[in-house]
C-alpha cells in the first residue's frame, strides 16, 4: 500500500459565521488524485488553505507525511507540499524564469544561489508548460492563462510530493486544461498525490480517482469517484438539474435547461 501523504482527523475548516460543519476524516495517499467539488462559497479554498497551513482549522488536526502539520517548519513543509492559489498577484517585478526558480527556494540554503541543476529544473518546467520562449518576459506582461501555466511550472520546479491546487484549470483554454491535468496525472502516477478544487464535474470524472463533495450547508461526503458522481447527489450539490450519459465508460453531465 502506498504511503499516506496527508491525514485529516475530524477536521473542521474555520469559516467565519458558519455553523460547525461535517468533520473530515480521510487519508490522501501517494498515487491518488482527489477532486474537491462544491458550489461557490462551499469552502473549497478555505479547506485547501487550511491543509496548506495558511489558516487554522476550527477543530481537528492534519498530518503531513505522518507528522502534525504545525510541527513542520514552513521551509520543510514547502519541500513536501505545494499550493496553487486561485488568484495570482504580482509581488515585485520578476521575469518568467525568475518566478519559476522561486520553486527551488525551499530546497536551497537561505544564502545559497540557485545551482545549474535548479536552473535546469526551472527550464524543464517552463518547456513542459510551453513557456520557454517567454522566460525573459516580465510576469506582468503575461495573459491570465500564461500566468496560470507559470504558477504550475513553479510548482513543478518546487517538486512537492503533495500538490494542492485551487481551480488549476482557471483561465485555461481547452487544450491547456487537458495539458495541465495530464501533467498532474503524470505526477500522481509517479507516486505523488494531488487534491484539486474544480468546477468541471466532467474533468473531475476523467482525472480524479477520489472525490470530496462539499455542500453549502457544511455537509461533506467523500470516496472513490465511481461511488461519488451520482446524478442526484450532484443535482443537490449544485441545485441544478442535470442530464447524464456515459461516454467510453466515463460519466458525462450536462446542465439541463429550464
Ligand atoms: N476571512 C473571511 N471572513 C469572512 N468570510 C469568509 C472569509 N474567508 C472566506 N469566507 C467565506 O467562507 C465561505 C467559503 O469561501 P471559499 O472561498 O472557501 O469558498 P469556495 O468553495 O472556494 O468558493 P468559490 O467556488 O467561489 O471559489 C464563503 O462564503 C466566503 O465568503
Amino acid at each position: 500500500m502506498t504511503r499516506a501523504l496527508m491525514q485529516l482527523n475530524d477536521l473542521v475548516t474555520h469559516i467565519p459565521e458558519r455553523e460547525p460543519v461535517w468533520p473530515l476524516t480521510l487519508e490522501v495517499r501517494g498515487g491518488q488524485c482527489w477532486g474537491i467539488l462544491g458550489p461557490n462559497g462551499a469552502g473549497k479554498t478555505s479547506l485547501l488553505h487550511t491543509l496548506a497551513g495558511l489558516r487554522k482549522p476550527r477543530s481537528g488536526f492534519i498530518q503531513i507525511c505522518e507528522k502534525p502539520l504545525d510541527q513542520w517548519s514552513r521551509r520543510e513543509l514547502a519541500q513536501r507540499l505545494g499550493l496553487l492559489f486561485q488568484d495570482h498577484h504580482d509581488g515585485f517585478p520578476a521575469t518568467v524564469r525568475e518566478t519559476a526558480l522561486i520553486g527551488r527556494h525551499p530546497h536551497l540554503h537561505p544564502l545559497a544561489m540557485e545551482s545549474a541543476t535548479d536552473h535546469a529544473q526551472a527550464e524543464t518546467a517552463l518547456r513542459l508548460l510551453g513557456l520557454e520562449t517567454m522566460s525573459e518576459r516580465l510576469v506582468s506582461t503575461l495573459s491570465g492563462g500564461e500566468r496560470q501555466r507559470l504558477a504550475i511550472a513553479t510548482l513543478l520546479t518546487q517538486n512537492p510530493d503533495l500538490w494542492l491546487l485551487d481551480e488549476p484549470t482557471n483561465h485555461l483554454d481547452l487544450h491547456h486544461q487537458i495539458a495541465i491535468l495530464d501533467i498532474i496525472s503524470d505526477q500522481v502516477q509517479q507516486g505523488r498525490a494531488a487534491m484539486l478544487s474544480m468546477h468541471d464535474v466532467n474533468l473531475a470524472a476523467r482525472y480524479c480517482d477520489h472525490i470530496l463533495l462539499l455542500y453549502p450547508d457544511g455537509e461533506a461526503c467523500w470516496g472513490p469517484t465511481q461511488n461519488m458522481l451520482e446524478p442526484t447527489a450532484l443535482e443537490r450539490l449544485y441545485q441544478q438539474p442535470l442530464m447524464h450519459t456515459v461516454v467510453n465508460g466515463t460519466p458525462v453531465f450536462l446542465p439541463a435547461k429550464r
